[in-house]
């Protein structure tokens, strides 16, 4: 259906993981447009670039029994983007800056607004690859400002409440974007699972008697790490995601401990993907585009000394930590910026790295939620998120629309096409060369300026089909680029006999002022040499004249 989802049946369909890309797969597709000059709302108020990962403070309200037991509060907001850390001893001062600091007073709805999620929206609506994650200590309001309080998803859940989170309105807004467009057809599908202890579990396909854990695999193909055999749905109705989310929110791991009843003891990745397929007006080929928005809800970092935690919880507590250390190593050396390429980045040490690499250090759009605890009691724990965050910020990624590569390569090398077509026509006026009889159908050559071809896309992406049409497409090109080739040598040619027509057209002028000193008729002579000039064919007569007329 034009302009929104396509209209088939509404009921949860589930598909193959194999026929969408896995959550790493940017690099599946050929990315060939980048992104430049439009993600301006992306950058960060403290002047940062664009294309870093733009990071926002959320600072939770006390919570009751905080509020009874008078507890102090270690922040201070100085300003929309600034945030002031003050430890038990007053002279421990920690100042920080972000894109946005939200105050214990925003609500869900104004959060919704205030972060820039509706830009990633918009972004991946558009094909790009954009992730939203919340990063915090333990309690600090991840869970809250991602998904909302937990009530929202049990027995009876609540579609109209004020309190749902980032992704159920990012639902909604996605939806409502999706209307409109007649001339594109949206189809959305999605996946959602856990890493619990360092292993993959499919919330949407989730084993009731024995729990399957799927495998992480780098495709040296698609050069990405991606979830094997991970279920994705696809979802023709609002109602379908809104499912994808109870139905994930309802299995991932919950556990308690001393600062969280329902603390989260993995951290879940829920992935929409945007397939957005339409005609391209100018070049008349039906291109697709393939963005996602990747919501990560991260575990939260814990002292189990003070969470107290043990047995299993202890268990899950250092594996959390430990991830959390790792991705915290990976962006302080992506946050080095130009270095970045010459150090090791040890994404494989923990799955969770693995599987954001692709949103860290990629081709897409990312916004981190820093999720803060005010009291002076998590002090420490405050500076650490914020240091992190920091770090974070640093990040500088290079958006690109991801395409299908066999659309990708075609548009492409329409696009090179027609840049050679008007040169050649440019280059024939110049030289007056009729068309030649041997390339009569320029409209069906194709080949990049260049000259280069992604033979790898070719290689994996096309079929046999595919190919001979591309490879015809070449073939003719190639000729293209040939009459291309001569056309600048004849104009190479003609450009250097005006020059060396001038150069003897200079030399014969101070004959001519010579000889005026000798012969009365000179002028004429010199008049017939300009009337003559620059042509060399024309300016060899003249110079025999001169010679006939002097001698
Ligand atoms: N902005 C807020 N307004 C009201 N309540 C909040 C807010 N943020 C968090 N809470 C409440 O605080 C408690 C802890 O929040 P939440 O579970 O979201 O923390 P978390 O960072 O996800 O913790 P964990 O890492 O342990 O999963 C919850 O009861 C939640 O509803």
């Amino acid at each position: 259906m034009k302009g929104h989802l396509s209209s088939k049946k509404s009921n949860i369909g589930k598909v193959s993981s194999d026929e969408i890309p896995s959550p790493s797969d940017s690099s599946r597709y050929g990315s060939t447009v980048s992104l430049t000059g439009s993600i301006n709302s992306l950058t960060d108020d403290d002047g940062e670039n664009d294309g870093n990962v733009r990071v926002i403070v959320r600072i939770k309200p006390l919570n009751a029994k905080q509020v009874r037991t008078e507890e102090s509060e270690s922040v201070q907001v100085i300003s929309p983007t600034q945030i002031l850390v003050k430890g038990t001893k007053e002279n421990i001062t920690k100042n920080f800056t972000f894109s946005s600091i939200l105050t214990p007073e925003v609500s869900q709805a104004d959060v919704f607004e205030q972060s820039g999620v509706k830009d990633l929206i918009d972004k991946a609506v558009q094909g790009f690859s954009s992730t939203i994650f919340c990063y915090g200590q333990t309690g600090s309001g991840k869970t809250h400002t991602l998904t909302g309080p937990p009530h929202l998803f049990g027995d009876r859940p609540d579609p109209y409440s004020e309190d749902h989170g980032l992704v159920y309105r990012s639902f909604v807004y996605l939806y409502d974007s999706l209307q409109g467009h007649e001339d594109v057809t949206f189809t959305l599908k999605a996946s959602f699972y856990e890493i619990y202890n360092e292993k993959i579990i499919d919330l949407l396909n989730f084993g009731t008697n024995q729990q399957k854990f799927l495998n992480v695999r780098w495709s040296r193909k698609f050069r990405g790490f991606y979830v094997e055999n991970l279920f994705t749905v696809q979802c023709d109705e609002f109602d379908d995601l809104l499912a994808v989310l109870e139905e994930g929110m309802r299995y991932r791991a919950v556990g308690f401990h001393n600062m969280n009843e329902h603390s989260s003891r993995s951290h879940t990745i829920l992935t929409v993907h945007v397939i957005a397929e339409s005609k391209d007006s100018q070049e008349g080929v039906f291109i697709s585009r393939h963005g996602k928005i990747n919501f990560v809800d991260l575990a939260g970092s814990e002292m189990t000394k003070k969470t107290k935690s043990h047995g299993k919880t202890l268990v899950e507590a250092n594996n959390i930590n430990k991830s959390l250390m790792v991705l915290g190593y990976c962006i302080s050396k992506l946050s080095e910026g130009k270095k970045r390429n010459s150090g090791h980045i040890p994404y494989r040490d923990s799955q969770l790295t693995k599987l954001l690499a692709d949103s860290l250090a990629g081709n897409g759009v990312s916004l981190m939620i820093a999720c803060i605890s005010p009291t002076k009691y998590n002090f420490s724990e405050t500076v650490n998120t914020l240091r992190y965050a920091a770090r974070a910020k640093r990040i500088k990624n290079s958006p690109v629309i991801v395409m299908d590569p066999r659309e990708s390569l075609i548009l492409s090398l329409r696009r090179a096409l027609t840049a050679l077509q008007i040169e050649n026509e440019h280059l024939r006026a110049l030289t007056n060369v009729k068309k030649s009889k041997e390339f009569p159908n320029f409209p069906e050559m194709v080949q990049p300026v260049d000259g280069t071809v992604d033979r790898t896309a070719m290689k994996y992406f096309l079929g046999e089909t595919d190919k001979t049409f591309v490879h015809r497409l070449l073939q003719e090109n190639i000729a293209l680029r040939d009459e291309n080739a001569e056309l600048y040598a004849i104009r190479d040619s003609l450009m250097r006999d005006q020059e060396e027509a001038s150069r003897q057209n200079e030399r014969l002028k101070k004959m001519v002022d010579f000889s005026k000193i000798n012969h009365n008729d000179a002028g004429e002579v010199l008049e017939e040499i300009n009337a003559q000039n620059p042509l060399r064919t024309s300016f060899t007569l003249s110079k025999a004249n001169y010679k006939k007329q002097t001698s």
